[in-house]
């Protein structure tokens, strides 16, 4: 087995005490106070499900199919509903090296596209109905959720403005064209490769398109990606504190003092301004009607109206 630089093998839990203990009954006093943040963050999802139960639970029950995104852990009694747009392959990654049983050390060395090779990793529609319900119980679940706008302009902008995403400007591109640009040319429907952002919400809050075929999950919404009012995550992690938060994970899984969370320099990432000006040129009708679409993410993740935004 390859060990970390610090000599420390990554592989199974060494102490007795398991990620739920730790976050629930936490033996270090500096980590109670972060412990009663995370017990805000579980209420607010607790009471936005109760008084959304007509939308946030239109489903009863859940299937094996839907806990494809459930990321799973053994050796460290974790579960991870990834979110696309919300640093999903630095965290599959880190996955890797939880469960890969000291086949990776860091992170870094796993190139981005072999973290979505979704062979990789195991997740929770694998197992049988009764493994999937014991790990349900005792795994500690949790998931990283962003402002809804900024993960939707992050999405347009990785999807729909960069030339090498050929397959998502085939697939979705040349409908979205076709169904929301009067006069397009023939080679825009062709190639699909230059929608606008007004264009992209259009198609968004066209009731044929979710009636169509589901979004897609880089646009989906983290209430139907990972159902938190059927499944009760455990700690609800922060794009907007990415690193702490994702290094309590770590903490609370025992290998916080040898594994971190990736540190990003990249300076072109979505922030708040950005989002802002993309939805400068959008008509409030359509302002309106995109955040009745992700109202459930705003409200069960505590993010509040965008003052940019003009609702009617
Ligand atoms: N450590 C760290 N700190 C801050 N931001 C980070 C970090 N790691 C990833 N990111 C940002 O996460 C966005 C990519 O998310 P995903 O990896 O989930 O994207 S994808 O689903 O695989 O397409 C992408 O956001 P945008 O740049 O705004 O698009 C990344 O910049």
């Amino acid at each position: 087995m390859r060990r970390n630089p610090f000599g420390v093998d990554i592989c199974c839990r060494k102490g007795s005490r398991s990620p739920l203990q730790e976050l629930y009954n936490p033996i270090q006093l500096e980590l109670s106070n972060t412990a009663v943040l995370h017990q805000m963050r579980r209420d607010q999802v607790t009471d936005t499900c109760r008084a959304n139960s007509a939308t946030s639970r239109k489903r009863r029950v859940l299937t094996p199919n839907d806990l494809k995104h459930l990321v799973v852990d053994e050796d460290h009694e974790l579960i991870y509903c990834y979110v696309p747009k919300v640093a999903c392959t630095n965290w599959k990654r880190l996955m890797m090296v939880l469960t890969g049983r000291g086949k990776y050390s860091d992170p870094m060395e796993i190139p981005a596209n072999e973290a979505h090779v979704s062979a990789n990793l195991k997740t929770l529609n694998q197992y049988s109905i009764p493994e999937i319900n014991h790990r349900l119980k005792s795994y500690m679940k949790f998931l990283f959720v962003r402002e809804p706008f900024e993960r939707l302009v992050s999405a347009y902008r990785n999807k729909f403005t960069q030339k090498y995403n050929i397959s998502f400007h085939k697939r979705y591109g040349t409908k979205i064209i076709k169904r929301q640009r009067k006069n397009a040319t023939q080679e825009a429907l062709r190639k699909g490769d230059d929608v606008k952002f007004e264009e992209f919400v259009a198609y968004l809050i066209d009731p044929h398109t979710q009636r169509e075929e589901p979004f897609n999950e880089h646009w989906q919404t983290v209430y139907s990606l990972c159902h938190p009012c059927h499944i009760h995550y455990d700690l609800v992690g922060k794009y907007e504190t990415l690193e702490e938060d994702s290094n309590y994970v770590l903490q609370l899984a025992g290998v916080g003092s040898y594994l971190k969370f990736p540190t990003y320099a990249k300076s072109t990432r979505t922030t708040d301004e950005m989002t802002t000006e993309f939805f400068q040129n959008i008509s409030s009708e359509h302002q309106t009607q995109l955040y009745e679409v992700y109202k459930l993410d705003f409200l069960m993740f505590n993010y509040s109206v965008p003052s940019y935004l003009k609702l009617e």
